[in-house]
């Protein structure tokens, strides 16, 4: 550490020092060519100095921080291993690896070091353990974890003695921060393959609630980064998040690992960027509350219609198919105009593209087109010089215009060897030459973008009559959904004032780029989708094609699909997500044991979801859920700010009134905010911070807090009553870590709190003899 500390200081000081002289160390001159790269190299040489001292800081630092976390907690875990006719080996593993004074025996190995795995993956017995010379077989004669806080020794335990793992037990008993934690001391057997997996090309998780997803995804790209360090950088790691919120949220694990994060961006995020500013785009939440709030609206049904059928597979095989004929025929083409003159008509650019080679992938041919278009407009262009309006325009030339002509031409000219154009004439001619490159080149760089084509008009065409894109789902014997008509008044009407609905975002991403060609990026080695469950199978083809030698593990769970397209399995991406990849090349994780929530409250939640008793809850006790019915709006909020207080009293740092909608939640914020310090999450919420908040349900995926108070689980239409609801209530009932808390007003509940459920959540203030409250179904 000392030689570290010194070494930080001294580069810092260095980095200072260059900051600070940069420009007496370098020489600038853009006198002419020859001096401008001389001082173009110079300049790059003394950045380079710059950067490379930058680093050697950066990594200092790291490792000067990562040495601090050591000497307060060393190592968590201990193995005994014996190889198979060797003697035995004492293992330490914490979350870095440390070597003696000599730097040859390790004292401390890497939680990601091979020999780690059967930490992981073993209880006391029979082990064995893959390393780069082969499989080694022995005896894992002893496992032990320890907590160690500020240097010193708090408990240690010897798995495979005590009942149940009192680690966990420990760490999962604990008030949360703001911030995810790591789990490197206590990763579980099927969460270490998801997190060490390097062969697939595809790895699917499907895990329950709260069983680890997340977590196994950031430690995963902690091991990456240290499996492959030297090849594999933290910018080469994309991780898709549902909302900014959550990229708060997460951010912390991988430095806390001393690794540097990876990208972090969302869906919509990528979307808008390549969007770019020609529609205004639709957040997926606002099409999500809009699917919650609006149902009295009249184009409702024919919304959610067209939302279901944009994000199913057979949505994917009409447009595949739509494709295949626009190889044919039917793509738009735009006229290529100069001063009002028609130079070349869509017809004839339509002529000439249909008349290449249909074997030619359209963005190939494209480029076909815009080479002959460039053709034709070198020779207008050379024609444009003996006409007249040029010299009008000569004419017109203001004066900093007169003067930048002048000194390009003059350059030009020095270049070409020519005399300077004294002569009035060559000046004329040249300044000519100069207006008519001037008025070509935005033409030629429209050309070069493919403006010719009407990408828009080949998404709208598939709106615009209602039987040509029947006619399309029938020769593949697909049937259109009964709103069609509508669906497509709806798109067509959005599209024309440019509104992008967010359900037609990657379809229409999807088409144009596809005729013009992906820009794909070939840097990102592997990307990890979280809450894969909420994509649909467009938005995971697009992924496929934008990162095409990228890796991807996508974690998500089918119970908790919110997402206004999720009505049935079939229409969730994660499964058509599945479909493409080769089987070989995928695998699947399925995570059942469930971490986040106390034993009493996953036993509720799950009887909350068909299947549920397939989740194993972690044995962590805990209070049971409640119901507090309140008799009108007044008294719940007033029964609710007793409850905050009472749980913000028993110590829980991150409380949540989960709210089904934004609309719900500007109510509940605006009646909670006079006696507690509330904070509104809204989409835009950028950070996760201890404290209480009221959220929607749908930002409230894939975070969780000490204690959840649910605003409404009544069976009024503003609580979660719809079949198509009950997923949004158990993603809001599984946030809770510690207590679960539900309200209703009023005497009905929703269907889901009935039947088995009702067994596992008390009403305070009544005995089971008590009526209780009415279920609606
Ligand atoms: N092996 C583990 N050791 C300690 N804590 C764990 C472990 N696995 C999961 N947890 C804890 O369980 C909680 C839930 O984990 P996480 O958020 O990763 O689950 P998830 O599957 O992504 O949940 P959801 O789908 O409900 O959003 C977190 O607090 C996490 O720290």
């Amino acid at each position: 550490m000392e030689t570290l500390e010194q070494q930080t200081a001294d580069t810092r000081e260095e980095m200072v020092d260059i900051r600070k002289n940069f420009w007496d160390e370098v020489t600038v001159n853009f006198e002419d060519s020859v001096e401008m790269a001389e001082s173009y190299a110079s300049l790059k040489q003394q950045a380079e100095v710059l950067s490379e001292r930058e680093r050697t800081h950066r990594q200092a630092a790291m490792q000067l921080k990562t040495l601090r976390k050591l000497k307060s907690s060393p190592y968590f875990g201990r193995i005994d291993f014996q190889e198979d006719g060797e003697g035995v080996d004492r293992v330490y593993l914490g979350i870095a690896s440390l070597r003696d004074a000599a730097d040859e025996d390790y004292l401390i190995y890497d939680w990601r070091a091979p020999i780690a795995s059967l930490y992981y993956d073993y209880p006391p017995g029979p082990a064995q353990v893959e390393t780069p010379m082969g499989t080694v077989h022995g005896e894992l004669k002893l496992k032990r974890q320890f907590v160690i806080r500020d240097g010193e020794i708090r408990s240690l335990f010897d798995t495979g003695v005590t009942i149940g793992d009192e680690l966990l037990q420990e760490v999962l008993g604990k008030q949360s921060d703001a911030a995810m934690k790591s789990i490197v001391g206590t990763i579980q057997r099927e969460q270490n393959r998801i997190i060490r997996d390097e062969r697939s090309r595809l790895l699917l998780v499907q895990g329950a609630a709260g069983s680890g997803k997340t977590s196994a995804a950031l430690q995963r790209v902690a091991y990456l980064l240290y499996r492959f360090r030297g090849t594999l950088s933290a910018d080469q790691i994309v991780l898709f998040s549902p909302n900014p919120m959550f990229n708060s949220y997460v951010s912390t694990v991988l430095p806390e690992l001393g690794e540097e994060n990876m990208q972090q961006t969302t869906f919509q995020e990528y979307l808008a960027i390549r969007m770019g500013k020609s529609f205004k785009l639709e957040n997926p939440y606002a099409q999500l509350e809009y699917a919650l709030t609006s149902e009295l609206d009249s184009g409702y049904q024919a919304r959610m219609a067209g939302i279901r059928y944009k994000a199913s597979t057979d949505f994917v095989a009409l447009i595949e198919r739509y494709l295949g004929l626009l190889g044919q025929e039917g793509l738009k083409f735009r006229d290529v105009t100069f001063r009002d003159e028609l130079l070349v008509s869509a017809d004839q650019i339509g002529e000439y593209f249909y008349a290449l080679d249909s074997a030619i992938a359209i963005p190939n041919r494209l480029r076909l087109v815009a080479e002959w278009l460039l053709g034709l407009l070198k020779e207008r262009q050379k024609a444009a010089l003996e006409e007249a309006w040029v010299d009008e325009a000569v004419e017109l030339l203001d004066k900093d215009t007169y003067l930048k002509a002048h000194q390009s031409l003059k350059r030009q000219n020095r270049r070409n060897r020519e005399d300077t154009f004294d002569d009035f004439d060559r000046e004329r001619e040249l300044l000519g030459q100069y207006v008519v490159q001037e008025q070509f080149k935005p033409i030629r760089a429209r050309v070069r973008k493919l403006a010719f084509v009407d990408l828009k008009a080949a998404y709208v065409k598939l709106f615009n009559d209602p039987a040509f894109a029947a006619s399309l789902s029938g020769s593949i014997g697909k049937s259109l959904p009964r709103e069609w008509p509508d669906i497509c008044k709806q798109t067509t009407s959005r599209l024309q004032n440019r509104t992008m609905a967010y359900e037609d975002a990657t379809p229409f991403l999807y088409v144009i780029e596809r005729i013009r060609g992906f820009q794909t990026n070939t840097s990102v080695r592997h990307i990890l989708v979280d809450e894969a469950q909420d994509y649909t199978a467009f938005q995971f083809a697009y992924l496929k094609r934008l990162f095409p030698f990228s890796r991807v593990t996508a974690l998500g769970d089918l119970n908790q699909s919110i997402n206004a397209h999720a009505a049935s399995d079939e229409n969730t991406g994660f499964a058509a997500l599945a479909a493409l990849y080769p089987q070989e090349e995928t695998e699947t994780v399925v995570l059942k044991q469930s971490y986040r929530s106390t034993r009493p409250i996953v036993e509720f939640t799950s009887q909350l979801i068909p299947g549920g008793n397939e989740i194993q809850p972690f044995n962590r006790d805990g209070k049971r859920p409640t119901l507090t019915i309140a008799a009108n709006e007044e008294e719940l909020h007033r029964l609710l700010q007793a409850r905050i207080e009472e749980l913000a009293a028993e110590g829980n740092r991150t409380i949540a009134v989960i709210c089904k909608t934004a609309v719900q939640s500007a109510i509940a914020y605006e009646a909670l905010r006079n006696d507690s310090k509330v904070r509104l999450i809204e989409k835009e919420t950028a950070t996760f911070e201890p404290g209480i908040v009221v959220i929607p349900s749908y930002l409230a995926k894939g975070v969780e807090f000490d204690a959840v108070l649910v605003y409404d689980a009544s069976a009024a239409c503003s609580g979660y009553v719809k079949e198509s609801e009950r997923r949004l209530f158990y993603t809001v009932c599984t946030r809770a870590m510690h207590e679960l808390h539900l309200f209703a007003v009023g005497n009905t509940l929703n269907p889901f709190l009935g039947g088995e459920a009702a067994n596992y959540y008390d009403v305070p203030g009544t005995r089971s003899s008590d009526t209780t409250p009415v279920h609606t179904l």
